[in-house]
């Protein structure tokens, strides 16, 4: 099922998210929903605090096909490199909003997948990127926290606009 994504600046969005037990049934169904609907919003990436649920949990789908979804739990990532490099950013609780953030874009990422396996990559470019995009939203960050105050002030106007829109949609 579709799930609504919180819009910034919900202060829900600034929830810390809790680590994951056990990976039970209606955790598998969660997991399911936020594939369809970061799909169904064009995004690579979910967390489940943008869904209202504030547990660790990431879903991610960078292929072109978007045919190969990959799910991190309790994820943790530490930086390979110290330098950073600016890469234009969107998020989907920050609609029509892109702008440039800096992070390392090399870092390891240490979590479980849907089945209780370890994972235990390093990864660079843009998975790298979303990864460190996905673990702020986990800890109540979101991109637009980087930007200057002026900036700030334009995602929300913009984002109001955009969601009046989207009302009148239907
Ligand atoms: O809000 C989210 O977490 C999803 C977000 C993930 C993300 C994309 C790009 C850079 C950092 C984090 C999105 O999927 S935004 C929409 C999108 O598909 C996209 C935007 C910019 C560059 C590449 C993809
Ligand atoms: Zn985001």
């Amino acid at each position: 099922a579709l799930l609504p994504i919180l819009s910034y600046p919900d202060p829900r969005l600034r929830t810390i998210a809790t680590p994951v037990k056990e990976v039970t049934a209606e955790i598998k169904t969660l997991i399911t929903d936020m594939i369809e609907t970061m799909y169904d919003a064009q995004g690579i990436g979910l967390a489940a605090s943008q869904v209202d649920h504030h547990i660790q949990l990431i879903v991610m789908d960078l292929s072109e096909d978007k045919d190969s979804p990959r799910v991190f739990i309790n994820p943790k990532v530490t930086p390979l490199v110290e330098e950073k490099q600016p890469y234009e950013e969107g998020c989907l609780s920050v609609p029509d909003v892109y702008d440039k953030v800096e992070r390392p874009n090399k870092v390891r990422i240490e979590a479980l997948d849907e089945n209780g396996n370890k994972i235990d990559e390093e990864v660079e470019g843009l998975l790298a990127v979303c990864i460190q995009h996905e673990m702020d939203h986990l800890n109540g960050v979101i991109f637009v926290d980087y930007l200057s105050r002026l900036k700030q002030t334009r995602a929300r106007d913009k984002v109001r606009k955009v969601l009046k829109i989207r009302e009148k949609q239907g």
